[in-house]
């Protein structure tokens, strides 16, 4: 792979579990993004885009929320897709009816175990332990594979955290979900949450982190280390509020920076990104960490220089690892290669002492305000 990170990181120890997985959530808590409703093609296009990039689990929806969100559903259910698909479920049986109709693989069961979401839902912590059992033994009756999330994890006392998830544990769940709902916790936190669920807890730990203080993907990175192996993402990360983790941060950070390569087909990521930001009319903001445009763009005039010489000066890796390409631009920070690149792309011949004269005529067309595309630069050209 072609990349040129910092040697320290392998000097950290850090103990992965073997078996990391993801279940990426863009179709249901993505979609929960306010303004966001993805037509039934659209989560179909979506889910055979993250089928090609090999995610093993998708959350294809949450199916009471609308007849629609069932056909929905059932549409990427009948595609046949490598990945599996699951839902999201109340502690209803209704809820658990609706998911085995649509033919899913599996679905999660959350309910909130928070003091305050038991207060606001009138719910003693016995009653909260009765109602989910119930649902999950429920939902395993009838073949489902079965996550358990207690919503508001991060928020709920530890001993009933750890009563409840052994109790579920007991009933054959295939896995807990630590739902860090507000995006409460610090990854000191997790690490600390983590390692004492996982005294009791022998089957998968799964996180879902909100990004409410931008630490969901170091609150993941977090989880993992400290012994969890799931994690739910959404590409471009977004989703509630701030989001969740960011489908391409984590996996190209686990990749490239701690050498986890879950064999993902990475070179799509760019794709997928553009077409959620299309469907969702959510923009991509330009910095936005390996999917933005800026993040392989270069205008000033040191760091052309130098990624004309050996890219991996001011990239830590190549582009095309996900579908981006690198883009040299001119503007007010611009030195003389920048313009000899672009004049030797265009194939455009020049004396080589013309070039401080272009490059000063570039500088101020872009202090005063202009952008300096390829026709402004061949026209400043042209005039000398
Ligand atoms: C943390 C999360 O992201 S959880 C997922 C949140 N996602 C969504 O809410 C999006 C989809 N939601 C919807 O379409 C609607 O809210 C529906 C169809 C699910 C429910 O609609 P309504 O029946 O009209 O209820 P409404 O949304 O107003 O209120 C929620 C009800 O669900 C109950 N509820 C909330 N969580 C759970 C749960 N885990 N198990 C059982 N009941 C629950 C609430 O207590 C409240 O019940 P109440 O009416 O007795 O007070
Ligand atoms: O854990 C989950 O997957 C569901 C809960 C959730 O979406 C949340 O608490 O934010």
């Amino acid at each position: 792979m072609e990349d040129y990170i910092s040697p320290y990181n392998k000097k950290a120890k850090c103990n992965f579990p073997k078996n990391i997985t993801i279940c990426d959530t863009t179709l249901r808590d993505g979609e929960q993004t306010p303004g966001v409703s993805l037509s039934e093609n659209e989560k179909l296009d979506i889910a055979i885009l993250l089928d090609k990039l090999k995610i093993p689990q998708i959350e294809a929806g949450f199916p009471p929320v609308s007849e629609k969100e069932k056909k929905s559903i059932k549409n990427i259910v009948n595609e046949g897709l490598n990945s599996k698909t699951i839902t999201l479920s109340r502690a209803k049986k209704e809820d658990i009816d609706a998911s085995l109709e649509c033919g899913v693989d599996g679905t999660i069961i959350f309910i909130g175990t928070s003091e305050i979401q038991l207060g606001c839902k009138k719910l003693s912590q016995e009653e909260v332990i009765i109602k989910s059992m119930d649902i999950i033994d429920y939902a395993k009756e009838h073949g489902l594979y079965v996550g358990f999330s207690a919503e508001d994890a991060t928020r709920t006392d530890l001993n009933f955290l750890k009563k409840i998830y052994s109790e579920a544990q007991e009933r054959k769940v295939d896995r807990v979900h630590i739902a860090d709902t507000v995006g409460a916790i610090t990854p000191q936190g997790m690490e600390y949450l983590v390692k004492e669920l996982r005294k009791d807890i022998k089957i998968d730990i799964n996180l879902h982190c909100h990004n409410d203080f931008g630490m969901a993907q170091q609150n993941a990175i977090s989880g993992l280390l400290a012994g969890a192996n799931i994690v739910e993402t959404t590409i471009n990360g977004i989703g509630e509020r701030a989001g969740n983790t960011p489908l391409e941060e984590l996996i190209m950070s686990l990749k490239v920076l701690y050498g986890i390569d879950l064999e993902f087909n990475t070179e799509l990521i760019k794709k997928i990104s553009k077409t959620v930001e299309m469907y969702t009319k959510i923009e991509i903001p330009f910095n936005k960490p390996i999917v933005g445009k800026n993040i392989f763009k270069h205008e000033s005039g040191i760091h052309v220089d130098g990624v004309i010489k050996n890219p991996f000066t001011y990239e830590p890796f190549s582009p095309k690892i996900v579908g981006q390409e690198r883009n040299l631009v001119l503007g007010k920070h611009s030195g003389s290669k920048a313009i000899k690149s672009k004049l030797n792309q265009f194939g455009i011949k020049i004396k080589e002492n013309k070039i401080p004269e272009i490059l000063k005529i570039v500088k101020e067309t872009s202090e005063n305000g202009n952008i300096i595309n390829d026709n402004i630069l061949k026209e400043i050209v042209e005039k000398i």
